[in-house]
């Protein structure tokens, strides 16, 4: 299919090691990559857990339940053909290093996302470890492609963040179409809890976060709003401007958001929906929903499927689209596994789930 050396790999078992495969983005990770035909589990390390079962910290992955983790460092993790990269942000950059070029290296956290150190410094605090080609397959790009070209071959991919999967894919159609303005788009979502990561936090308490939501990182702060500017920029072709307010939502997985951008000049209800349907119309994942109904993240939970609703405000003049994903699938491991997939020549979808969990 694609004239690349990797694709000779596809001819044999590909080893995929997971770092940090303790945690709520590893371990999903090892779930999708136990029903993927054309893979074994390589090493599997975390942090402080290094030298326990995995089956202590992920009972459901019965298959590896006896694997004992390793330390995370290079050493563990050499000879497989791909390393999946499930650690807290800032871990990445300098164990990558030490990987070498042969391995596809596949980065869950955010250290490789951003385009724009300055944005990096300014969100998160420290020195940009560079930038690796966006997982992001399904992003239009403006002036025509996808973001999908720049994956196959690859062997350094950053897997987006789970809010920006949801608020790129919701609104990028109506940017690259010309149907939304740039100016003043407004994003406000809901995450699961799983979001956080498993490392115990009060905020996260089930007395805490049962029977309540709340938001946070409110005002513009959030470090997913560059990510999440920078691909609506790529598909608008000019800067993007986002006010992101993310909520916390009594739920384990699963995130939801409601975008609004204005309506360019004489856009109209149908020319919003044509927009939507034909960017989408091919996409294996990113399902826009029949007019009428509307994303339930419960549709989407253990599924690697984006649901998707768009309707024009004409009161208002404001275009509204809602995404649902599950934040721990496509929102980072499924991901991961479609990046990994391109970046080997293998077809786009193996391994991954359509169907959702609901009720
Ligand atoms: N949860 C989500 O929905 C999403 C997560 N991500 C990203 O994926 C990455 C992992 O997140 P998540 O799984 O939620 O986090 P968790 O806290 O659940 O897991 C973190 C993992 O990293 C390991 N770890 C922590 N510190 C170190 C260290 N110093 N050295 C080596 N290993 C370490 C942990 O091991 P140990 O068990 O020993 O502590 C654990 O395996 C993060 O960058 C996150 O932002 C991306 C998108 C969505
Ligand atoms: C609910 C919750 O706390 N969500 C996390 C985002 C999820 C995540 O892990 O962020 P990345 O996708 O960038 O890795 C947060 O707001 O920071």
């Amino acid at each position: 299919m694609h004239d690349h050396p990797w694709v000779c790999m596809v001819m044999h078992m590909v080893q995929v090691a997971v770092a940090g495969a303790s945690g709520y983005a590893g371990a999903e990770v090892c779930r999708l990559l136990l029903g993927h035909p054309d893979v074994t589990v390589g090493a599997l390390t975390a942090g402080s857990s290094a030298g326990s079962a995995l089956g202590e910290h992920a009972p459901h992955l019965l298959p590896l339940a006896d694997r004992v983790l390793g330390p995370t460092d290079a050493e563990t993790l050499a000879g497989a053909d791909v390393v999946v990269l499930a650690l807290p942000h800032g871990a990445s950059g300098p164990l990558a290093a030490e990987l070498g070029d042969g391995v596809l290296v596949v980065d869950a956290a955010a250290d490789h996302r951003l385009v724009d150190p300055a944005a990096w410094e300014a969100f998160y605090g420290s020195d940009h470890a560079g930038t690796w080609p966006y997982a992001l397959p399904e992003l239009l790009l403006a002036g025509g492609g996808r973001q999908r070209d720049a994956l196959v071959g690859a062997r350094r991919l950053a897997v987006p963040g789970c809010y920006p999967t949801a608020c790129v894919l919701a609104l990028a159609p109506g940017m690259a179409a010309g149907v939304c303005e740039p100016e003043d788009v407004v994003v406000v979502a809901a995450s699961g809890t799983s979001g956080a990561g498993r490392a115990a936090k009060v905020g996260m308490l089930g007395a805490e976060v049962m029977g309540s939501m709340s938001p946070y990182g409110v005002g513009g702060v959030h470090r997913h709003t560059p990510e999440v500017e920078q691909g609506l920029s790529q598909a608008a072709g000019r800067p993007v401007t986002v006010s992101f307010t993310p909520t916390l939502a009594p739920m384990p997985r699963g995130i939801l958001a409601t975008a609004t951008a204005h309506a360019a000049p004489g856009a109209t209800a149908s020319a919003v929906r044509a927009a939507w349907e034909d960017a989408y119309a091919d996409e294996p994942f990113v399902h826009l929903l029949p007019p009428g109904r509307w994303p339930r993240t419960k549709d989407v939970a253990g599924s690697n499927a984006v649901h998707l609703q768009v309707a024009l405000d004409e009161r208002v003049g404001r275009v509204v689209a809602v995404a649902a994903v599950d934040n721990l699938v496509k929102g980072t491991a499924g991901a991961a596994v479609q990046g990994m997939n391109l970046a080997l020549g293998l077809p786009e979808s193996t391994g991954l789930p359509l169907v959702g969990l609901a009720p």
